[in-house]
């Protein structure tokens, strides 16, 4: 029988640093792009199967050093490193590397969140809320989880990555982590003791209580049931579109999925009032980043004083006393955070905001249109996505998302068209500056929005 190691954290991380170098750099979650990663520091290391020379499996956070910002500043990343004398081509896609040199020499290190028995380690420690060093699983003891239930990773293109159990559970491990309480667990949480259907209930989730660091506990992972057979929002509205029909019944249930949310975490958490002295920095903020903008995107210099003028129009209001109400939202909804189950009903996933910004920014009560206008973009990128544009399609399924947000609310967005106005601006520009990074071929889409917003005309 093979030998088990057990490597100390800093001989693994010693012998594991060359190939995280090369390796971390190419996931798609690695959230440092641009910079290389030259080394490592590690924030915690659990062993969750001892290496046998079959399996062995350790659980790794670590932070990147990517210099000129100083290696404490690196960014913390979440590893579930498997370790095995010889991967079988099954696993060839999550090859990390292998090892010559420390204790694991002559082994083959790989992501073992492509291999399902490790994946079921994982759900096992939550079933039976198992603590393993500073690892500690947990469960909402009136949700039960069956055993025996059949890993297998989503392949989808994610910010962080996800493994479906038998078609009933899904594990979200966030990769980019950070201590404190992360919205993607405290939302759902919220929202399922308001009895709110519209968001699947968090079952367990994995968090890092850490003796050494002084920070809060991490958040890790998050377990909730898996709608089966579900369609994404985007996936369904381009389908639709393709085939020209209306997509009005479905805008319309979304506006109200996004009410029933937004009047839960209304009464779940604290909401608070935003006046002139409040909205002035979301002005502002909002200002610093159409003058980004315009650098980054020289396409938008045309329209710079047009959008300029959708956040002095807010700021005007505010100034003559118009008030605002504040609370919890999602913060980064779309129509590709919106599942439709075979049922016709739809659900909201994904409530951790927008990842790249600091998490007090995130967990900030903000205006509620601020999804609104994330989704109403969604509509009309859909509509302009597709040759030829469809703006008419969009124009309807904003009206009937508006009237579905009104119909659960008592609340219609159209009503305060000068706040709108400014909220989808901002998100317009965000997304011209995210296009011409990432798929310049999309610019169109925001621009067009653009040209739009910049002659006031909020729909
Ligand atoms: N409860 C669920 N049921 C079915 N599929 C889900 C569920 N939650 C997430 N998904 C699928 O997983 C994908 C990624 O989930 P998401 O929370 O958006 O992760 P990320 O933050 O990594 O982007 C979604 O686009 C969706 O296809
Ligand atoms: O991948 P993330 O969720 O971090 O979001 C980024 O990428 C999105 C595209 O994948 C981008 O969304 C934009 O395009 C979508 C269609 O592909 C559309 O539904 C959204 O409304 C539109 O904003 C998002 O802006 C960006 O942050």
């Amino acid at each position: 029988m093979a030998e088990t190691v057990s490597p100390s954290t800093p001989a693994l991380l010693a012998s594991l640093d060359p190939l995280l170098r090369e390796w971390l750099p190419r996931q798609r979650w690695f959230a440092g792009k641009g910079s290389p990663v030259t080394g490592f520091s590690p924030v915690a290391q659990t062993e969750l199967l001892p290496s046998d020379g079959r399996l062995g499996l350790h659980h790794l956070l670590v932070r990147a050093h990517q210099p000129p910002a100083p290696a404490e500043a690196g960014d913390c990343y979440q590893l579930l490193i498997g370790v095995r004398e010889a991967l079988p081509p099954r696993l060839a896609p999550a090859l990390i590397g292998h090892v010559t040199d420390g204790p694991l020499a002559g082994h083959t290190v790989y992501d073992a969140l492509y291999d399902p028995r490790p994946a079921e380690v994982l759900l096992e420690a939550l079933r039976t809320r198992a603590r393993i060093g500073g690892l500690r699983f947990e469960r909402d003891p009136d949700r039960e989880i069956r055993d025996g239930l059949v890993a297998r990773l989503m392949t989808a293109e994610q910010s962080n990555s996800s493994v479906v159990y038998g078609d009933t559970f899904i594990l979200k491990l966030l990769r980019r982590v950070v201590p404190g309480v992360n919205p993607d667990l405290e939302l759902p949480l919220a929202l399922a003791r308001e009895g709110c259907a519209r968001v699947p209930a968090p079952t367990a989730w994995l968090r890092a209580e850490l003796a050494d660091e002084p920070a809060e506990p991490y958040v890790l992972a998050v377990l909730q049931p898996f709608v089966r057979g579900a369609t994404d929002g985007w996936e369904l509205a381009l389908r639709e579109l393709a085939k020209g029909e209306d997509f009005t019944a479905e805008a319309r249930a979304l506006g109200r999925a996004t009410a029933e949310v937004h009047t839960a975490l209304a009464r779940a958490l604290p909401t608070v009032t935003l006046g002139h002295s409040q909205l002035e920095p979301q002005v502002a903020g909002m200002t610093e980043r159409l003058a980004a903008a315009v650098q980054a995107v020289p396409a938008l210099r045309p329209y710079e004083d047009g959008l300029r003028s959708a956040y002095s129009a807010l700021a005007d209001l505010a100034a003559e006393g118009r008030t605002w109400t504040a609370q919890r939202i999602h913060g980064d909804l779309h129509l590709g955070q919106c599942l439709r189950a075979p049922s016709g009903e739809w659900s909201l996933i994904d409530f951790e905001g927008e990842p790249a910004r600091p998490l007090a920014e995130r967990r900030m009560p903000q205006p509620p249109v601020r999804d609104i206008a994330g989704m109403l973009r969604s509509f009309d990128y859909a509509a302009h996505s597709v040759t030829p544009a469809a703006p008419g399609w969009a124009r309807r399924c904003r009206a009937a998302y508006c009237s579905g947000y009104a119909e659960i609310s008592g609340v219609d967005p159209r009503t305060d068209p000068v706040l709108l106005r400014a909220y989808e601006t901002d998100k317009a520009v965000y997304e011209v500056v995210y296009e011409a990074r990432h798929r310049p071929d999309w610019l169109p889409v925001p621009l067009s929005a653009v040209q739009r917003l910049a002659t006031s005309d909020p729909t």
